[in-house]
């Protein structure tokens, strides 16, 4: 009747058949981008646009590489903006402060540019190199200790543990671990990523749970409010802190520029860019919660495969161990320029296990025309990231774990996932990509290549490969339910020393 002629009249993409009110909901699955990707299958084989209503919000799905460049290049401007939501709200610091959740316009465009002209820049990122040597060689002692007495690691933790302390220091500078803070940082981002899961909920499933009386959203909104409250402590603390400190020292600040962490600089360049004490602590807020779990997520997933696929953890060693000088204890940032197959290792992991399935939701600003359908304006847009990445159109075995196909000569060697390959976006693309792909890959690629070079790998007595549990749970961020433990046993070319 009217949905058909309002169709007719507008064009809209290819919709499964719904029910009244919950719409599609029933279709969607434990697992939202594998659901999602069945039902394109089924439901669009054209041009990768998809209309799913989640409860009575209209979703567009965008499931193909073609229909990503339109979305994520030729509409960017159109699509660049994010669906408010409650919890963020009231997690972080309202919308006109939000940086990663904010809508598209002049507050977000500030607050990207400082952060990617002077915080998350390559030269930035750079200088931290030394901070991440540190945290690494902290890492493999303990890890030596484990593997003295044969002891079992939870590798999950270890490198969440890891990634979480690279970010603090960044942040925080030096003393982070000073009263315990980087550890209350690692509890504080756990708790958002349980409150995200529901931001989730909100978003891909209104109506599921929220209209259970308002319960849900009540009880989500509390919660919310609770780690708003701890998050602003101990981010004001710590912003006092380095105010005290740059009052100190503020005749010698140019010298200082080289080391200053993120608050440093971010208090220096305050007042040109107009931004609040607030603005501050959301940014630092979505630098916790963006940088910590999405790069251990990595780490972990690449350990996974590489203990399913014994050949190559065995080739990645072999690189690992020749290109790194003989005698060095560790593997150094200068030593990673030559290790092609490390690299190729992190795009195979990143390309069959984005940490970020679905990007973040997207909005549309204005009506947009995209193969002749018309999307409308205030459209909320996921980006079905894992789907693209593995779609068999682009990808040979699309399913497996072949990290040649980027080696030289190899399938997939020209495709990169910096924004202009649409197969392969697991950092997204156009004006809303991540700006911290630098910054993660780092943490990424040293403690990667360490882990490899210091150490050979054994499943805990009694685990098969064949039992390493691959079952996902689905949030924001996508993690495996089972935790990775596993036995390191130390490598004899690498000389002893250094255990604490
Ligand atoms: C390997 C690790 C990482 C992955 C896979 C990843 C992935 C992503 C993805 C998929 C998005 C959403 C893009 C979109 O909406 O289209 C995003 C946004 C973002 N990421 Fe990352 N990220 C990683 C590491 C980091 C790090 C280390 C930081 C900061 C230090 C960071 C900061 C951010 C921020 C602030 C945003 C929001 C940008 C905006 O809305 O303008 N990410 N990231």
């Amino acid at each position: 009747g009217t949905d058909k002629s309002r169709r007719q009249l507008k064009r809209l993409p290819a919709s499964p058949r719904g029910l009244p009110v919950i719409g599609h909901l029933h279709l969607i699955g434990d697992l939202p981008h594998v659901s999602l990707r069945d039902l394109a299958a089924k439901h669009d084989h054209t041009n990768g646009l998809m209309l799913v209503r989640l409860g009575t919000v209209p979703n567009l799905i965008v499931s193909t590489p073609h229909a990503a460049q339109a979305v994520l290049r030729t509409h960017d401007h159109i699509f660049a903006s994010r669906p408010p939501s409650t919890i963020v709200d009231d997690l972080q610091y309202g919308p006109s402060s939000n940086f990663g959740a904010a809508p598209y316009g002049e507050h977000w465009r500030q607050v990207r540019k400082l952060v990617t002209t002077h915080l998350l820049t390559t030269k930035k990122v750079n200088s931290y190199h030394l901070a991440r040597q540190e945290e690494v060689c902290l890492v493999m002692a303990k890890l030596r200790n484990a593997a003295a007495v044969g002891m079992e690691v939870d590798i999950s933790e270890m490198v969440n543990t890891f990634t979480n302390d690279v970010v603090c220091r960044a942040v925080s500078g030096k003393f982070f671990r000073v009263e315990g803070r980087n550890k209350l940082f690692r509890e504080l981002i756990e708790v958002n990523s349980v409150l995200s899961a529901g931001f989730c909920l909100e978003n891909y499933f209104p109506g599921r749970l929220a209209m259970l009386l308002g319960m849900f959203t009540r009880f989500m909104r509390n919660k919310a409010a609770v780690a708003h409250k701890r998050w602003d402590e101990l981010l004001e603390n710590i912003i006092c802190d380095h105010e005290r400190r740059r009052f100190k020292h503020s005749a010698e600040s140019a010298e200082q520029e080289q080391s200053a962490d993120f608050i440093d600089v971010m208090l220096s360049v305050q007042e040109g860019y107009g931004i609040t004490r607030d603005n501050i602590k959301a940014i630092l807020m979505d630098i916790f919660d963006a940088g910590t779990n999405t790069s251990a997520l990595v780490l972990e997933f690449a350990m996974v495969e590489l203990m399913c696929n014994p050949n190559l953890r065995t080739k990645l060693q072999d690189e690992v161990r020749k290109k790194t000088p003989k005698g060095q204890e560790l593997v150094n940032e200068e030593n990673l320029a030559s290790m092609s197959y490390l690299r190729a290792v992190v795009k195979e992991t990143l390309r069959l296990h984005p940490p970020a399935p679905l990007l973040l939701p997207h909005q549309s600003m204005a009506d947009c025309e995209i193969d002749g359908y018309t999307i409308p304006s205030g459209t909320r847009v996921i980006i079905n990231s894992w789907a693209i990445n593995r779609d068999p159109e682009s990808w040979e075995k699309a399913d497996e774990f072949i990290p040649e196909r980027f080696t030289d000569g190899g399938s997939a060697a020209a495709i990169d996932f910096k924004g202009n390959n649409f197969q392969f976006i697991p950092f997204g693309a156009g004006r809303r990509m991540c700006p911290g792909l630098n910054f993660g890959l780092a943490s990424v690629e040293i403690m990667l290549a360490n882990l490899m070079y210091c150490f050979d790998w054994n499943l805990p007595t009694g685990v098969d490969k064949q039992d390493i549990d691959m079952t996902e749970v689905f949030g924001l961020t996508v993690h495996r339910k089972e935790k990775l433990v596993l036995v390191p046993k130390l490598h004899d070319t690498v000389p002893s020393g250094h255990v604490i």
